[in-house]
């Protein structure tokens, strides 16, 4: 593992690392911010933070302002790369920001060429926690959070991996990706057609097959100006479901609210309180 930076932030650090892969194949980045706390080796619990398309694992930590509350509650942030990356990796043929590199979409690809580097789902899933709890002051608590595209990856693998994370929380999540243009064009040239295998990362499929081992609660919020929410991220899908099987999740619309970072930084701080609060 490689330090790429390392930045004094809130009294806790903010650092950059690479790393090679065995999952994706390729160097993968990250990035975590250790609170204060951890500073003396004391472990902390952490959140997985997903990106959406277009997105490093850089925007949440230039953009989002949580540092200080996750200082506060002595919580470390994880944030992921998108997509595998480099020379080999394929791409969008048309270089379209919604498919290939950036847009991973959290999923393990079967599809030629895509099925050599685009593991994502077990890149968060499995390798990126484990070099956590083997280089840095973690505890076994961890939770789940994202945005758009990551939303829907934090949704997905938190619902499937119910008993590894204690919460879930997404920003303007892609709740129905089978019925969304992103999600459709994605699926298909990562999984190709038959859409049985496309269920699994599906979070309103996954919701109403109570494909889950724990109902651990869901926190979403939803800017009511975002451009993408009728055409792509439709969250009463997910709202609905939830009502009918009683599963504890709240969404909240949020008045003249867009898509960006702008929104985020909005109500980190909500989102960094509800997930502390089910880390005990
Ligand atoms: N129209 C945008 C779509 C991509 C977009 O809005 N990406 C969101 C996630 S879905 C984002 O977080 N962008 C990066 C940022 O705001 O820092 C583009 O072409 O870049």
């Amino acid at each position: 593992m490689e330090l790429i930076t390392s930045n004094k932030v809130v009294g806790g650090w903010h650092k950059r690392y690479r790393h090679t892969s065995t999952t994706t194949q390729c160097d993968m980045t990250f990035a975590i911010f250790l609170p204060e706390a951890a500073n003396h080796g004391k472990k902390v619990p952490v959140l997985y933070w997903l990106s959406g398309l277009t997105c490093t694992d850089e925007n949440f930590m230039q953009k989002a302002g949580a540092f200080k509350t996750a200082n506060e509650l002595g919580i470390a942030i994880v944030t992921s790369d998108t997509s595998p990356r480099g020379e080999s990796v394929a791409d969008d043929p048309a270089a379209n920001y919604d498919f290939g590199l950036g847009a991973g979409f959290y999923l393990n690809a079967i599809m030629p060429p895509f099925d050599k580097h685009y593991h994502m789902y077990d890149y968060v899933v499995s390798e990126l926690p484990q070099l956590i709890k083997a280089h840095f002051p973690v505890t076994e608590q961890q939770a789940i959070s994202g945005h758009s595209m990551g939303g829907h990856g934090a949704l997905t693998i938190g619902l499937r991996n119910s008993d590894v994370y204690s919460s879930i929380s997404a920003f303007s999540p892609i709740v129905h990706p089978q019925q969304c243009p992103w999600g459709v064009k994605a699926f298909t040239g990562y999984l190709g057609i038959d859409t049985s295998i496309w269920q699994q990362y599906d979070a309103t499929a996954l919701l109403s097959q109570q494909q889950f081992k724990q109902p651990i609660p869901i926190l979403i919020d939803q800017g009511d100006a975002d451009s993408f929410l009728e055409e792509q991220l439709q969250p009463w899908h997910l709202q609905k479901v939830a009502e009918n099987i009683n599963y504890p999740l709240t969404l909240n619309m949020r008045e003249g609210y867009d898509h960006s970072y702008f929104f985020i930084s909005s109500f980190i701080d909500e989102h960094l309180h509800f997930h502390a609060k089910h880390f005990s």
